[in-house]
């Protein structure tokens, strides 16, 4: 794992846009993972701004997503195709129809989950996987569990989870129990992972990530047998470290 210290979240978020621009100028038709939540929405501003100036473009590029919430379609200001859409996929020349992320309105989850590994399969491979960290060391919806669940996957969201997400929502009876998310076997398989780190409630976590046993208890600690990890952790996030 290589991990890069920087000052404060709009380093983190120069630096995070820097690596995944190198990876479209190197691979203009490139896969990219890409993830939602509060880490990566300033490394996407700044992609937005490179597309803006014209040093790159996303018009070949493919986007799997790691997860959506069960029971939220695309219009809901909350569901993971919103967030993409409204951060990124709007403001650059991707084209649409290759963005993929779990059907949150499928209620069948076997049929939604097997949709979506032949997606992942069909894409033909992941070129760089971008990653947060959830509180509790979660990445995508993948929460701390006795496995680690090679596809694709309904989960129940924990407490933690739903704690940590309330903020996004109006109140915590709002936010949903279950979503679908990638499993490791998607994310693993990713030539290249980038993981964005920030602030001081992901310190512990992180060093925990890091230092720690690899163990399906805290979920990113897998990532330790990667073999092309990069972290990008804010001076809050990285104390521990
Ligand atoms: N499913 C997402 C994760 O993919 C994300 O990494 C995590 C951290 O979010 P944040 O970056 O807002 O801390 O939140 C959610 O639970």
């Amino acid at each position: 794992m290589v991990i890069k210290k920087v000052t404060d979240y709009e380093e983190l978020s120069k630096k995070g846009a820097q690596f995944i621009a190198a990876q479209i100028i190197m691979k203009p038709n490139c896969v990219l993972g890409l993830a939602t939540g509060g880490s990566p929405v300033g490394t996407y501003q700044r992609l937005i701004k490179a597309y803006q100036d014209g040093s790159i473009s996303f018009k070949d590029i493919t986007s799997v997503n790691l997860d959506e919430y069960k029971g939220l379609d695309g219009t809901h200001p909350q569901s993971y195709r919103y967030f993409m859409n409204t951060n990124l996929f709007d403001h650059v020349d991707i084209v649409k129809e290759n963005t993929y992320l779990p059907d949150g309105l499928e209620p069948d989850s076997e049929k939604a989950c097997t949709d979506y590994e032949a997606i992942i399969d069909g894409v033909g491979g992941i070129d760089l996987q971008l990653l947060g960290l959830g509180h509790n060391g979660h990445i995508g919806f993948n929460e701390p569990n006795t496995v680690f669940e090679k596809n694709t996957h309904c989960v129940e969201l924990t407490q933690s989870t739903i704690d940590a997400n309330t903020r996004y929502f109006n109140s915590s009876d709002e936010v949903p129990r279950q979503a679908y998310t990638m499993g490791y076997r998607g994310i693993l398989s990713a030539k290249k992972i980038l993981v964005l780190v920030s602030g001081s409630a992901k310190a512990s976590i992180l060093a925990q990530v890091v230092n720690g046993p690899i163990t399906p208890e805290v979920p990113a600690s897998i990532l330790q047998l990667h073999p092309d990890v990069t972290i990008i952790a804010d001076a809050e996030a990285a104390a521990l470290l």
